[in-house]
């Protein structure tokens, strides 16, 4: 079974690798929505495969850092696509969330990736 948090982030960036007049190469935001999945078989007296909270408590520190941040000036997200940016995440929080199993990451309504490690 699979459950899901959601997080939204408003962020900037640029991609830097992108030929000269690409659209992305200049600082623009988003908001980011970022999907964590976690997956597992319900504890049989909880009901529930981890408190939503506790994937929120374990977000937390890194959604402080991505928050209203350029994500550029990020160590490790220099070439902030959704791509790197889902990699980074999992990176970051699979040691921390061992039933994590899917991280989809947003950059806009119709844009974004999904990362299963
Ligand atoms: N594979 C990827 N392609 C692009 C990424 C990315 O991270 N991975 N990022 C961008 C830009 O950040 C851009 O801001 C978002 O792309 P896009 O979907 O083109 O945004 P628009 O809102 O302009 O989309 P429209 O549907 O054309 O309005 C670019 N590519
Ligand atoms: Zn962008």
């Amino acid at each position: 079974m699979d459950i899901y948090k959601e997080f939204y982030l408003e962020s900037a960036h640029w991609l830097p690798h992108v030929p000269d007049g690409h659209k992305c190469g200049n600082l623009h935001g988003h908001s980011f929505k970022v999907i964590l999945t976690v997956s597992g078989e319900p504890d049989s007296k909880m009901g529930w495969i981890v408190d939503f909270a506790d994937i929120k408590s374990v977000f937390q520190p890194l959604y402080d850092q991505l928050d209203h941040a350029c994500l550029n000036h990020i160590e490790g997200l220099d070439n902030p696509t959704s791509e790197n940016l889902a990699i980074w995440i999992w990176q970051k929080l699979k040691p921390e969330l061992n039933q994590l199993s899917q991280i989809e990451v947003c950059e806009t309504c119709t844009s974004g990736c999904i990362y299963r490690g």
